[in-house]
């Protein structure tokens, strides 16, 4: 076991001038951190305070709370308690509440006496158990991290000294130095995954690799040290590439696309984060599916999230916001369609949806204009777009391709109605629907068959 003394020495993590609050709960991670402070010769030993909450939830809480006391008494260290009523009372949410509670009362504890420093006794074990659950949980690889040995809290700053040392060497520790300590009775129970963890998971990791809870916190050190090391490097990036304004992200294109697609999805990530600061968690698929988009739209074109989120690509230029934001409401030359059931905005009074076969006739808007598809037909995604030169299509009744300028010409449309025309292509290029003018010769009308699909264009007139 490395010496505490050896670690304080190598981490400077406080002077002897520092005021040091210690959280001690009673149980032998937080009693042995208290002694190894204690132990501490003067010129490394700063000015020692702890803080004890009870929470009032088990009988022994009051016995907990003047073992606490009785402890720093022995240290001859002031103690801070705080009985927390409520929790007797509350049936759910425990221990979430309870750690709340633990930490507005540290807080207040360090405003009111000039503490500087916090000390948790998170250990190795604890930090193994956190990796664990957030590779199981998923979400983005950074809060994979784990616990952090320091990070600003308060009037300062919380550090976890412990986490280089293993649960069964703070118990030999204390075994050693004959130190008391309470059980924790919440930490028996696997009411929690946490717990579960503890109790059955890491046991068999431990069997199978007797180092496996100091590799799972090497992984979490090493990942957290990468991502220190690389961060500068992507904030340069993240400077040249990406600007974003309260909700409005905008990419360079080409400088993005101009990186390896692995430095494209961090900068894309990075920028995304920032993005959603206050919309909670984004999907992480919308990386992968705007970049793939990205490398194969051109001009102008737009890809619609799943969600209130949109991207807009002006040639170079991507931007990506709410779909509710006004200015995004122009005609845009490209709508790529690749979630079904669900209506894509084409300008602000146009619509258009993909749907699964078999629906009801009188759930589709009164207005609109509805094409049927055999499945096998067609690939997706599909992409709405105005017409171009060259554009051919078969068309029901008729034989080989048709020129589409031809279509208008027979069916006489005014010049800027062609140019406002809807066309849908499937993913390999070929014209499905002219919409309002001709359909392939692959449509049929049978809507309630559910091998189709059923392509609808909605357009209020009334608003125009
Ligand atoms: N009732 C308490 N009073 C004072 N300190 C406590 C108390 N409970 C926990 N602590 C402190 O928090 C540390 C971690 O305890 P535990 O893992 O139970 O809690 P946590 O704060 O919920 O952890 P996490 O931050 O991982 O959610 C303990 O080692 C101790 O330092």
């Amino acid at each position: 076991m490395i010496p505490f003394q050896y670690i304080v020495e190598k981490k400077q993590w406080f002077t002897p001038a520092d005021r040091v609050l210690i959280a001690v709960s009673g149980g032998v991670d937080s009693v042995v951190l208290l002694d190894m402070m204690c132990q501490l010769p003067s010129e490394l030993r700063p000015i020692i305070g702890i803080a004890h909450v009870n929470h009032q939830l088990r009988d022994v809480s009051d016995v907990e709370e003047q073992f606490v006391q009785a402890l720093a008494a022995s240290y001859d260290v002031p103690c801070y308690c705080y009985q927390w009523a409520e929790g007797a009372e509350l049936q759910t949410g425990i221990e979430y509440e309870a750690r709340e509670i633990r930490y507005q009362f540290f807080e207040q504890v360090m405003m009111d006496q000039q503490f500087n420093i916090l000390l948790t006794a998170h250990h190795q074990d604890d930090q193994a158990e956190t990796v664990l659950m957030k590779l199981i949980r998923g979400g983005l690889l950074e809060e994979k991290t784990g616990i952090p040995q320091q990070r600003t809290f308060g009037p300062g700053k919380i550090i976890r000294p412990l986490l280089d040392y293993t649960k069964v060497e703070l118990r030999h520790y204390a075994t050693e130095h004959k130190l008391a300590y309470s059980e924790d009775a919440s930490n028996a129970s696997d009411q929690f995954m946490r717990n579960r963890l503890r109790h059955d998971v890491l046991p068999q990791l431990q069997a199978e690799n007797p180092q496996a809870v100091n590799h799972l916190s090497e992984f979490a050190q090493e990942l957290t040290e990468l991502m220190a090391a690389y961060q500068p490097y992507l904030e340069q990036l993240m400077a040249e590439v990406i600007k974003v304004k309260e909700e409005l992200l905008t990419v360079d294109i080409p400088l993005l696309l101009s990186h390896s697609r692995a430095v494209q999805k961090l900068i894309l990530k990075e920028g995304l984060k920032i993005l959603f600061q206050q919309d909670g968690q984004f999907n992480k698929r919308y990386i992968e599916e705007t970049l793939d988009w990205l490398q194969t739209s051109a001009g102008n074109s737009r890809l619609d999230w799943q969600g209130d989120w949109q991207c807009i690509r002006t040639y170079d230029v991507l931007e990506i916001q709410r779909q509710d934001q006004p200015a995004v409401f122009k005609s845009t030359d490209e709508v790529v369609i690749s979630a079904i059931n669900q209506w894509y905005p084409l300008s602000p009074t146009e619509t258009f949806g993909l749907f699964k076969g078999g629906i009801d006739r009188s759930e589709l808007p009164e207005n609109a204009l509805v094409m049927s598809i055999p499945k096998a037909a067609i690939k997706l995604p599909l992409r709405l777009r105005h017409r171009q030169p060259g554009d051919r299509m078969t068309y029901k009744g008729g034989q080989g391709t048709k020129k589409l300028k031809d279509i208008f010409i027979n069916q006489k449309v005014p010049q800027a109605e062609r140019d406002r025309a809807w066309i849908v292509a499937e993913q390999t290029g070929q014209i499905v629907w002219t919409i309002g003018y001709k359909q392939c010769r692959l449509s049929n009308d049978a809507i309630t068959d559910t091998m189709n699909y059923i392509l609808v264009y909605q357009r209020d007139y009334i608003q125009e």
